[in-house]
């Protein structure tokens, strides 16, 4: 059965999944409410689950806590061949992930496929973890001593994850912890909660992992949210989301009673750059898939073209003519790129964005009409660092083209915001680029490629309110690690 045929009997790997997956068991949660799970494309019930309860976080976290001291005694070895198993479960099931990815949460299949990949490829990079920890030993100052440093896994992680690449935004904190004999919860986001974290307990339960290492609690933020965080058992909470919700995430986990770590994975406002000497068909070609893959849903995603005047006019003629046949409507149809937003509160925030634009002086250059949750591309044009189009993150299929006098004007445009995720520069001079590059304040920078790269052995996270932490590699042992010096003395 594909996820499009689903009612309430929501299945995946013939296990059904419409239910919480808490210590080993597939159950009810002991909320009074009930989440309906629909398709943003068609409305359909894709799941009906009753939601967790505080005492269902409680319940999943007891059990994490008493399962992680045995999952860490397990020998890297055996760590690793789960990790290898889930990623080969993972790549066995792409078909009908790529079924749920589309009907739960309006991935188009493009999308989806990617994000299949993504996932697969920070489990096999976590798989390598196990074998790659270790500790140092250092000579003392202090005669007849030792000093040792032992890199232990943190304990248990609580994961929180976004709506958008639910799947692959669960599985890059939950893979690095495991593999490092961490125990995990995940909380998904309530548009996703299949994709978000169901699905992946269904391929680690196939994969071998003992029962309580993972558990999936399916909740509102605003009901289990806070219980989630400031529980006494996780050692570290990894948000993914929004700048506001991240905040609130990081105050609750760091100013409660029981402080914690918090990896923060936020908010984005990509600039892409389009320097006078650009290679203009490269550019375009970047700037089209970075504005409007999976409708601009992406953290990632290029929100600004910030364009060179010398080539300002031949590059919108350009973009704008590309922009127009990209195909949007039906994310199952193949070819799609832009397939419906998530919910009706986006759609909503963009609806409001579009008049803010219009208001605030922005011309239209492309546009068209919204059909249910399909947002056709949209470009902004005689845009203004100073208007609300330019400074917050837009999350939707919408671009703001802006104009640079000059190289140093580029710059000065591209930083001109509160974030610092990704960003991009077009030249044909490396060292050019490589100079503007260092300037740009974010955390990854992309010279004559698009802004949404990931790749799972290289760091990936942002600077300023884009988060805090990053993931991947090595980036990825640090962070769901901890540190236990040890002095040895012996004496004589
Ligand atoms: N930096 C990154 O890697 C990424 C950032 N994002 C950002 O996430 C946003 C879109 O995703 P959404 O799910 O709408 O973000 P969101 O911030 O509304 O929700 C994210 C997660 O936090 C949970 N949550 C909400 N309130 C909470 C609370 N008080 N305590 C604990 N958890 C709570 C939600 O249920 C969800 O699981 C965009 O701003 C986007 O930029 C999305 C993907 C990746
Ligand atoms: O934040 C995001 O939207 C996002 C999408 C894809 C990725 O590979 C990723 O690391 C983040």
């Amino acid at each position: 059965m594909t996820a499009t045929d689903l009612g309430s009997s929501a299945t995946f790997a013939g296990q059904p999944v419409a239910s919480q997956f808490i210590d080993g068991q597939w159950r009810e949660g002991r909320s009074d409410r009930v989440l309906t799970d629909t398709n943003p494309f068609d409305d359909s019930v894709v799941a009906t689950i009753r939601l967790a309860s505080a005492q269902d976080v409680d319940a999943a976290y007891t059990a994490a806590r008493a399962a992680q001291t045995g999952w860490a005694a397990t020998a890297p070895a055996e760590r690793a061949t789960v990790l290898r198993r889930a990623a080969q479960i993972l790549e066995q099931r792409r078909a009908e992930i790529i079924d749920w990815l589309v009907a739960e949460s309006g991935s188009t299949r493009i999308k989806a496929d990617t994000e299949v990949s993504l996932a697969i490829g920070i489990t096999q990079e976590a798989a390598s973890f196990p074998s790659r920890v270790h500790g140092s030993i250092f000579d003392s100052n202090t005669p007849n001593r030792e000093m040792r440093v032992y890199r232990k896994p943190i304990g248990v992680v609580g994961v929180i994850s976004p709506w958008n690449f639910p799947l692959h935004l669960s599985q890059r904190s939950v893979a690095p912890a495991l593999a490092l004999g961490n125990a995990a919860v995940i909380k998904p986001a309530s548009d996703t909660p299949v994709t978000g974290g169901l699905l992946i307990a269904r391929i680690f339960e196939e994969a071998g992992l003992p029962a309580g290492v993972l558990s999936v609690v399916i909740g509102s933020g605003s009901e289990i949210g806070d219980a989630f965080v400031e529980h006494p058992v996780p050692r570290l909470i990894s948000f993914t989301g929004s700048t506001p919700v991240g905040k609130q995430v990081g105050a609750v986990a760091t100013g409660g009673k029981h402080l914690k770590k918090v990896a923060l994975e936020l908010g984005g406002n990509a600039p892409l750059v389009v320097l006078d000497d650009a290679d203009l068909d490269a550019a375009v070609e970047a700037a089209v898939t970075g504005s409007f893959l999976h409708s601009g849903q992406i953290c990632m995603a290029v929100n600004r073209i910030i364009v060179q005047a010398p080539v300002y006019d031949d590059f919108l003629d350009r973009f704008t003519r590309a922009a127009q046949a990209v195909s949007y409507g039906d994310p199952s149809a193949d070819g799609t790129l832009v397939g419906p937003v998530v919910n009706d509160s986006q759609l909503k925030g963009l609806e409001e964005k579009i008049e803010q634009a219009r208001d605030a002086g922005a011309r239209v250059a492309l546009g068209g009409e919204i059909d249910g949750r399909v947002v056709p591309p949209h470009v902004f044009v005689d845009v203004t660092s100073d208007m609300e189009i330019a400074r917050e993150e837009i999350f939707g299929p919408m671009v703001a083209v802006l104009r640079a006098d000059d190289e140093a004007h580029a710059l000065e445009l591209a930083n001109d915001h509160e974030f610092g995720l990704s960003s991009a520069v077009f030249t044909q001079n490396i060292d050019r680029g490589l100079q503007f590059a260092h300037r740009v304040e974010a955390g990854m920078t992309f010279i004559n490629e698009m802004t949404v790269q990931d790749e799972a052995h290289v760091a990936f996270g942002g600077e300023r309110n884009s988060g805090l932490g990053r993931f991947n590699g090595e980036w990825a042992i640090e962070e769901f690690t901890a540190d236990h010096t040890i002095g040895v003395t012996r004496l004589v």
